[in-house]
């Protein structure tokens, strides 16, 4: 007999009985100056694109056209990013920001899940800054908010290493950091673009979850 476990985060949840699972789609909106944070971007669409029943669809902000409203009208989840350029979001990503406000009036975004990741040269940089004003922004839309949900790696403990998942400690969203000499080929590090997938099938996960459970409310609000 199979030992018993408890179920984790990890696992995908089961379609309704007798239901077609519902594919949900997370768009990655991102602004990237010299290509460090699109490569970040990138490992969240990987990620998201790792769980069965999710597509990724990233979309560069830098561009606000009808094409990129409409993508984010459609997709179930929208995982926010933004180098971080002198300790907040760059001003092509509040451009963005700033643009949504139509759709904040119609209220367009609501109830969609949210997620944030940003990139810059310092270990710290700032960082938290950057992250807690696209949390805002997705609080301002009324969108569920999606957390890292790892504990830190790295320097937490004394024998900790770099290579660890999380390993800048993030708890809002996912961080990676860039050496300012190096090139997008070779920075952000594994272990951060790691973290970035890890952020990008979690919110992956959670959209199906939701998804599920409104079609678990409409079949019982039908049935009542
Ligand atoms: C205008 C500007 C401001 C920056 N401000 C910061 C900062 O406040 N903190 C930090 O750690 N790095 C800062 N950096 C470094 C960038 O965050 C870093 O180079 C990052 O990898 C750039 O990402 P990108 O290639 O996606 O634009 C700044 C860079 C620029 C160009």
């Amino acid at each position: 007999m199979p030992e018993a476990r408890t179920p984790t985060q990890s696992d995908t949840p089961p379609a309704p009985a007798g239901a077609a699972p519902t594919p949900v789609s997370v768009a990655i909106a991102y602004h990237s100056g010299y290509g460090h944070t699109a490569r970040q971007a990138a490992a969240v669409a990987a990620g998201v694109d790792s769980v069965p029943g999710a597509a990724a669809d990233l979309r560069d902000v830098t561009t606000l056209d009808a094409e990129l409203w409409a993508a984010l009208e459609a997709a179930d989840a929208i995982v926010f990013g933004s180098p971080t350029y002198m300790g907040a979001t760059s001003a092509v990503f509040q451009r963005f920001a700033e643009a949504s406000s139509a759709i904040w009036a119609a209220r367009g975004w609501q109830d969609k899940l949210a997620a944030g990741f940003t990139n810059s040269a310092g270990l710290n940089g700032n960082k938290d800054n950057a992250l807690l004003s696209i949390a805002v922004l997705a609080g301002q839309h009324g969108m569920h908010w999606v957390s890292l949900g790892l504990l830190p790696g790295w320097i937490y403990t004394s024998t900790g290493s770099p290579d660890e998942l999380n390993r800048l400690g993030g708890f809002l969203g996912a961080m990676a950091q860039s050496p300012a000499d190096l090139g997008p080929d070779r920075t952000p590090g594994e272990s951060d673009l790691r973290t970035a997938h890890h952020l990008g099938a979690r919110v992956a996960r959670t959209a199906l979850r939701l998804a599920h459970g409104r079609e678990a409310a409409a079949h019982l609000a039908a049935a009542a």
